[in-house]
Formats: structure tokens, C-alpha cells, sequence
């Protein structure tokens, strides 16, 4: 995970991908062929979840909306049959397991998802919509008071929390839910609250690479900059290098093919202000599976609150970890 480079003679404190055509640094994970790991009907049944409720996914015509939908069948979940689009009169369903997910547009969703309140009042919503769609979907969520987990990244993330805030409502707010992500962004948190400065001075350089699909810059990039800058290192968010050119995810970044419609690959560089020393962090994760069972785990870590009237509202990922609630 993490790089001290000695200088040597041929020392260059570039960052990786402006030092070769193809990013070495970026080394491809060890699930490159190998199918990412499958929850099945199988598994489902030798690992319970342990506890059943229902479970909304908002944003099943998207990639992790199927994904999350499929890991709480597998889990035993309730699937609600019901999804939204930003899209009107779609007239679409979505098959989830034996499920039928009826999708509405815009304009039926307050209506449909009081419904659903009435028909299941423990229901929890996982949004997987899109960033734009972020604070408004939270507000409705907030308005009707139905708990919700918020994967969708971007949109205004302080008016997001201050509605959670206002309406007093259960959130679990993350721009990540991979178990090991997490523990990355818990430990420099850590790292960040105890040696604040520690990298004073130093540069950040950050490249990220996501499927050509994704509309923002990296949430997750943004929390683990965060910590950077409050170790003191000194980061320019424009220069931040956005790769979403397949050709150049192949070639230059790494990603082997059969991901480059689905992977979230980061390095961050940093370089001391003398040039003499530098760190590199990456993670890289082809597939969706991990964001699908930590967002399933969220859901389920988030209804125990719920029921329990925990006095605390609003929640995060490490919260998650920190109990001992990530698979
Ligand atoms: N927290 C985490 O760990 C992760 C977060 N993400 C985040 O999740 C989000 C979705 O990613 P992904 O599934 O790959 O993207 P997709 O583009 O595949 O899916 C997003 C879907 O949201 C739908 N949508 C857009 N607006 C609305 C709306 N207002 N209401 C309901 N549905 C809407 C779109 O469908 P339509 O055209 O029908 O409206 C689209 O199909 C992104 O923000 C991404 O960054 C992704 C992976 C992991
Ligand atoms: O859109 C994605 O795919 C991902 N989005 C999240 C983010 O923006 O941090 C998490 C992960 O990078 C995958």
C-alpha cells in the first residue's frame, strides 16, 4: 500500500504516470481474469444476514443499482419492487432475482415512495442515482422520514448533511463501501487527527480512473485529499488527472480489459518539498462487488439504529467498520 522510495541515482520524484507511458504503479489487481466474487443463492444461504427488513434501491436502471439489489436478495432482504428513474414514463421493469422492480419517473415519486412507507413502514432506501439527483432525492427522503443510505457521490455535500441535520431523519452518508477502502480512509483519518502536518509541504499528486460513464470526480479521492491536506500537504484540485479514456485506462493506466466498464483505480503522490523523499498510495478495485455488500451492509447496520432509536442520526462507513458490521 504505501511506498518510502530511498533516492537512488536514477531518482525521479515524479509521480508514476508522468515518468512512463504506462502507469507500473497502477499494477493490476490479482482478480484481473478471475471473476469477481459472486454472492449466490448458495452463499446467501449458508451466510444469513441475520436480519430481515425491507430494502429500497433507488437507481436499478444504473450499474451499482442492480448490483445492490441482487446483493440484498442474496442476503435475504425484502426487495421493495419499486425504483425510480430521472427519466418520465419509462414504463420499464427491472428482474432482480424472482423480483419485478417496478420504475417510476420524477414526478410519481413522492406519491409511489409514501405508498411504500405505508405498505412497509421499517423500509430502508440505498440511493445509487446520479449526482445531481443527491440532494434532492436525500430531501424527499428526509421530508417522508424513510432512513437512507447515500452512495450516490457528489451534489451539494453540506446542504446534504444539513438536511439530515434539520429533519432529524437516520443516514448513512459514504463515498465508499468497500470493507477495505474504508479501513484505508479510517486510517488516514487517524493518521490526519494525530500528526496534522506531519507532510507540510510536501506535493499531492492524485490520478484517478473510473469507467467512462462516471459523471464526477472521485468522492473518495476527495475524502482521502481531505486527509492529505490536513497532514499539511499542499494540493491543487484542478490538477487532479481524471482518466475516463478507455483507450488510455487499457494502455496507459493498467485496467485490464474486461473491467474498464467497471473499475475505481487512485494513486496519490506525494513529493517532499526538497525532492528527496516521496510516498505513493493506491487502491484499485475492478468490479462493483465490494461496494454491493458494503452498501448491503450498510442498510442492515443502519435499520439495528433505527430500531434501537439510537440517539445518533447520521452515520458513516468507518461507523460501520468500527462495530465490527462490514462482511
Ligand atoms: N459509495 C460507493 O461506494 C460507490 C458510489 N458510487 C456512486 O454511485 C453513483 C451511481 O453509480 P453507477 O451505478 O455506476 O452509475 P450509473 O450511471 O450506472 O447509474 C446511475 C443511475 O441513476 C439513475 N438516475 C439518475 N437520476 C436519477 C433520479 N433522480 N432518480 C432515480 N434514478 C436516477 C440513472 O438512470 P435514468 O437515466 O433511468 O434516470 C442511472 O441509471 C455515482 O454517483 C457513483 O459515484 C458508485 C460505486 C460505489
Ligand atoms: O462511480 C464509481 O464507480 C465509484 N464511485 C465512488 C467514488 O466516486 O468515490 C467509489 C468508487 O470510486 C467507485
Amino acid at each position: 500500500m504505501l511506498s518510502v522510495r530511498a533516492p537512488p541515482r536514477a531518482f525521479s520524484p515524479s509521480p508514476p504516470w508522468r515518468r512512463r507511458g504506462r502507469l507500473d504503479g497502477f499494477a493490476a489487481p490479482r482478480c484481473v481474469s478471475a471473476a469477481p466474487p459472486v454472492t449466490t443463492l448458495e452463499t446467501a444461504t449458508a451466510r444469513p444476514a441475520g436480519v430481515s427488513f425491507p430494502i429500497l434501491v433507488n437507481g436499478c436502471t444504473g450499474k451499482m443499482g442492480v448490483s445492490v439489489a441482487e446483493a440484498a436478495t442474496s442476503r435475504g432482504l425484502h426487495l421493495v419492487p419499486v425504483s425510480f428513474s430521472s427519466r418520465e414514463n419509462l414504463d420499464k421493469t427491472i428482474q432482480i432475482g424472482d423480483t419485478d422492480i417496478e420504475i417510476y419517473g420524477p414526478s410519481a415519486r413522492e406519491d409511489v415512495l409514501s405508498s411504500v412507507i405505508d405498505e412497509f413502514p421499517d423500509v430502508v432506501v440505498v440511493d445509487y442515482t446520479a449526482p445531481d439527483s443527491v440532494n434532492s432525492n436525500a430531501e424527499l427522503y428526509c421530508k417522508l422520514g424513510v432512513p437512507f443510505v447515500m452512495g450516490t457521490t457528489g451534489g451539494d455535500q453540506q446542504l446534504l448533511y444539513k438536511s439530515v441535520q434539520d429533519s432529524k431523519n437516520y443516514a448513512l452518508i459514504s463515498p465508499q463501501m468497500g470493507k477495505q477502502v474504508v479501513a484505508f480512509l479510517a486510517a488516514m483519518e487517524t493518521i490526519a487527527e494525530q500528526f496534522p502536518g506531519a507532510f507540510s509541504g510536501y506535493r499531492l499528486e492524485v490520478l484517478e480512473s473510473h469507467q467512462a460513464g462516471k459523471l464526477d470526480t472521485s468522492g473518495t479521492a476527495k475524502a482521502v485529499i481531505a486527509c492529505f491536506e490536513k497532514l499539511g500537504a499542499v494540493f491543487d484540485m484542478d490538477r487532479m488527472v481524471k482518466i475516463r479514456d478507455p483507450e488510455q485506462q487499457l494502455y496507459m493506466v493498467g485496467v485490464p480489459e474486461e473491467h474498464i466498464d467497471g473499475h475505481a483505480f487512485h494513486l496519490y503522490h506525494l513529493t517532499s518539498p526538497d525532492d528527496s523523499v516521496s510516498f505513493e498510495f493506491q487502491h484499485n478495485v475492478c468490479g462493483r462487488s465490494i461496494y454491493a455488500e458494503g452498501s448491503v451492509d450498510a442498510a442492515i447496520f443502519l435499520y439495528k439504529k433505527v430500531q434501537s432509536m439510537d440517539p445518533k442520526r447520521i452515520y458513516n462507513m468507518i461507523d460501520v467498520l468500527q462495530e465490527g458490521d462490514m462482511r
